[in-house]
C-alpha cells in the first residue's frame, strides 16, 4: 500500500467512476463520474448542501468512495498511501489555520512538509527557500511576506494558502470556495492571480468549488452542476453554464451572463412575490368586491 515513486506525468489527473458515498444511510454522492485532463480547469457548482466539498474530499484523496472508484493522479484510491498521494496535490482549504503565529514564507514552505507547522529539524533547501519567495511574488505578496499569519487580511491569507498549496508543483490544484469572505478588490485579485498562475502553468489542473458563479476566473474551462448529491450536468462551460441548468441546478429561474472579458454573472428571473392582501388577477376576495360594489355605487 505505497506510492513507490512520484506519479507519472501523463494521463487524466483525476478520473472518478460511479462515484458513491453513503453517510449514517444518506447518500451523499450518488452515480457520480468525471475525468479532469492537464490543462482543465473545472467548476464544482451547486446549491448549499449540494455535495460539493463532499467530491472535493474524494477528489482530494481526503475520503474514501463508498462504492466506485476514484483515481488521483493515476492512483487508485484505496491502493496506495493516500498521505503520500496527497502530497503531490495542492489544495486550498480556506479554513487551514496555521500551527501558530507563523509568518507568510514559513506558512508557504510548510506546503512541501504538508503540515500546518514547520517540522523541527526540517530546513528548505536553497532551491525551495527561492521557489517559496517566487510563489509569494507571483501572488502579489512579497510586501508581507515577513508578516505573521494573525495581522494578515482575510484576502492575503487565500493568496498565501495558494503559494503553499503550490509549493509541491502539484499537477493538480484544489480550491474549496476560495473567495468565501474576500472584499471586491480582494476577490478581483484572487481571481486575477488564478488566471495568471493558470497561464504560467499550462499542464496545471485544477477544480474550484463556489456557489457564486461570479466567483469563477474567466479561465474556467469546464463545469459539473451538482443537485442533491447527483450531477446535473458535466463538460465544457459553453453547455453547462447556461440559464437553463443553472435554474435547474439553484432551483431558481436565473438568467446567467457571460460577459466580454470571460467572467459570469448571474441574475434572478423576477418572480412575482404575494403579500397578505395582495390582489391576485383572476381571483376575487370579499375585500374586492366591497370595493368594486363601492366604486359602482359612488359612480
Ligand atoms: N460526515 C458527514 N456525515 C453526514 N453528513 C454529512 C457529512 N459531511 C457532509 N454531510 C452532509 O452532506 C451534504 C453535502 O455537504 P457538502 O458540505 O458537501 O455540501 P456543499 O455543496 O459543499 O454545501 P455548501 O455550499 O453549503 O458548503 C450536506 O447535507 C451535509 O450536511
Amino acid at each position: 500500500m505505497t506510492v513507490v515513486s512520484r506519479p507519472a506525468d501523463s494521463g487524466p489527473v483525476l478520473r472518478a467512476e460511479a462515484v458513491e458515498l453513503i453517510r449514517d444511510g444518506r447518500h451523499l454522492l450518488q452515480g457520480i463520474s468525471l475525468t479532469v485532463r492537464p490543462g482543465e480547469h473545472w467548476a464544482l457548482l451547486g446549491a448549499n448542501g449540494a455535495g460539493k466539498s463532499t467530491l472535493l474530499s474524494l477528489l482530494g484523496a481526503v475520503t474514501h468512495p463508498s462504492r466506485g472508484t476514484v483515481e488521483v493522479l493515476g492512483r487508485t484510491m484505496g491502493r496506495v498511501d493516500v498521505r503520500e498521494l496527497r502530497s503531490y496535490l495542492g489544495h486550498v482549504n480556506p479554513r487551514h489555520s496555521p500551527d501558530g503565529p507563523l509568518r507568510v514564507r514559513d506558512v508557504v514552505l510548510t506546503g512541501l512538509t504538508n503540515t500546518a507547522a514547520p517540522v523541527p529539524r526540517w530546513a528548505p533547501t536553497e532551491q525551495e527557500a527561492e521557489r517559496a519567495d517566487r510563489l509569494i511574488a507571483m501572488l502579489g505578496m512579497s510586501h508581507r511576506a515577513q508578516a505573521t499569519w494573525p495581522t494578515l487580511s482575510q484576502g492575503e491569507r487565500g493568496r498565501a494558502l495558494i503559494a503553499r498549496a503550490l509549493m509541491p508543483q502539484p499537477r493538480l490544484l484544489l480550491l474549496d470556495e476560495p473567495a468565501t469572505g474576500l472584499d471586491l478588490a480582494a476577490r478581483e485579485q484572487l481571481l486575477a492571480s488564478i488566471d495568471a498562475l493558470r497561464a504560467r502553468h499550462a499542464s496545471l489542473a485544477t477544480v474550484l468549488v463556489t456557489h457564486h458563479l461570479e466567483e469563477l476566473p474567466a479561465t474556467t474551462t469546464h463545469a459539473m452542476l451538482l443537485r442533491d448529491g447527483r450531477c446535473l450536468a458535466a463538460g465544457p462551460v459553453a453547455q453547462v453554464l447556461t440559464s437553463e441548468l443553472i435554474s435547474t441546478c439553484f432551483d431558481h429561474p436565473v438568467r446567467l451572463v457571460r460577459s466580454d472579458d470571460g467572467r459570469w454573472a448571474a441574475r434572478a428571473e423576477r418572480v412575482p412575490v404575494t403579500m397578505p392582501g395582495d390582489h391576485i388577477p383572476g381571483t376575487s376576495t370579499p375585500g374586492d368586491r366591497v370595493s368594486e360594489e363601492h366604486e359602482t355605487v359612488s359612480a
